[in-house]
């Protein structure tokens, strides 16, 4: 076997064949199964391209509906679990409930039939189904309230928001959110991902699996950077605030949250489409202020950092939408997992059809043949 050359982040370096989407980074294209996110972002829904992803072929109208079903009838979460997530500490944050739930699962379906495709599309439908609600039972457990039972007459992103502050959402508000669950559903080969394929090629259950992803997702780094692009915006607080911000950044090398990509060198195509359903929300519900602070970091950052290409990001004008929609920020990230945890649901899929347990190697720069050296002399 020939000795490849190490890359940090392991950047450029393939980990798995895959037929689940494509990114061309230079050109800012993304595809689901092939079909531009443009497109699924203006004709599909949520369920619908979840299907697509881990079926690889979009449902037929019968197919679609008996997911959409299977879907809605297992949305409760058992009582056991809502009494676990009832100890946790309501200052805890989403992300970790939501792991330590999504793990807990696993306690109660622990009988694992990887090879049996009953047993796949029963978990698949029991973790798309039953993320929104232990997200939303969180968050109305720690302001001291009971979580509200899943509603069967609202669709997918109805229900959730209607779990969230028990109000029935505003119809133009769920379709936005619907569409920023498409836009959040899979990525590549992105570092959530590939920790769940990882834990998937040990055989584990999807739990885990899933678990381990929601927990990689959390950095701000990767998912959790849609949380402190808000906290940035309010602390510049000001679109004259914005030009020493950044260079004050830059010069720190600081990372600006919301910008650059591994792959994407131009503008992310996702955060063009966010940018556009924020300004629907806007006109229909009012403007918000950081929205001008963040198209005048947008420019910015262009100017000084665009020869790097450093542009907008998924997580730059998904926060500005969500709080748009009354979401407290510390669900933004939560959020994402619900999208993305269809696409880790395709990887894990994927990675079984051709499984061998990843086992990479790595270059050792430590010692060879060091003494032991008696506690009393150190
Ligand atoms: C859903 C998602 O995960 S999308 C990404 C969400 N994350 C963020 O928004 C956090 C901010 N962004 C970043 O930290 C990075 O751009 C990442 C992690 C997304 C990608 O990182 P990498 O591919 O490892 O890029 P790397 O850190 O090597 O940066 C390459 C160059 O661009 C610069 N750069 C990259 N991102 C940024 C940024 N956000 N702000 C300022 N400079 C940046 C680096 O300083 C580096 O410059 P240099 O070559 O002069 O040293
Ligand atoms: O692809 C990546 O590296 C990060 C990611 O998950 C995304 O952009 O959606």
């Amino acid at each position: 076997m020939s000795v490849c050359e190490y890359k940090p982040g392991l950047e450029g370096i393939p980990a798995a064949q895959s037929s689940i989407s494509y990114v061309d980074g230079q050109k800012g294209i993304l595809e689901y199964r092939g079909i531009r996110i443009e497109e699924l972002a203006a004709k599909s829904t949520f369920l619908e391209t979840a299907y697509l992803l881990i079926w690889g072929e979009l449902p037929s109208k019968e197919e679609l509906a008996a997911f959409e079903e299977e879907v809605r009838l297992h949305r409760r979460i058992k009582y056991r679990i809502r009494d676990m997530m009832k100890c946790f500490p309501e200052s805890g944050h989403p992300m970790d409930a939501l792991q330590a739930s999504a793990a807990a699962l696993g306690l109660f379906y622990s009988l694992r039939d990887l090879h049996n495709p009953a047993y796949i599309r029963d978990s698949v439908v029991r973790l798309i189904a039953t993320i929104p609600t232990m997200v939303a039972a969180f968050q109305l457990m720690r302001k001291g309230n009971d979580p509200v039972r899943p509603r069967d007459d609202l669709d997918y992103s109805a229900n959730f928001l209607y779990m969230l502050d028990e109000k029935e959402p505003d119809p133009l508000a769920a379709k936005i959110f619907d569409i920023c669950l498409i836009l959040h559903v899979e990525h590549t080969m992105n570092a959530s991902t590939f920790s769940a394929r990882v834990t998937a090629s040990t055989l584990t259950d999807p739990y885990a699996v899933v678990a381990s992803a929601v927990g990689t997702l959390g950095g701000p780094l990767h998912g959790g950077a849609n949380e402190e692009v808000i906290q940035m915006l309010e602390d510049i607080g000001s679109v004259a605030n914005v030009r020493p911000y950044v260079e004050d950044l830059i010069q720190r090398k600081a990372k600006i949250m919301g910008f650059g990509h591994r792959v994407y060198k131009v503008k992310d195509p996702r955060a063009t489409i966010l940018q556009n359903l924020a300004e629907e929300l806007f006109s229909k519900f009012g403007e918000d202020k950081y929205y001008e602070i963040a198209q005048e970091m947008e420019r910015v950052v262009a100017e000084k950092l665009g020869h790097k290409g450093i542009y907008p990001n998924v997580d730059f004008y998904s926060g500005l939408v969500y709080r748009k929609m009354g979401i407290p920020t510390d669900l933004f990230t939560p959020i994402f997992a619900i999208a993305r945890v269809a696409g880790w649901l395709a990887h894990w899929k994927e990675q079984l059809e051709e499984n061998r347990i990843f086992r990479p190697t790595q270059v050792y720069n430590g010692q060879h043949e060091a003494p032991y050296i008696p506690i009393d002399q150190r």
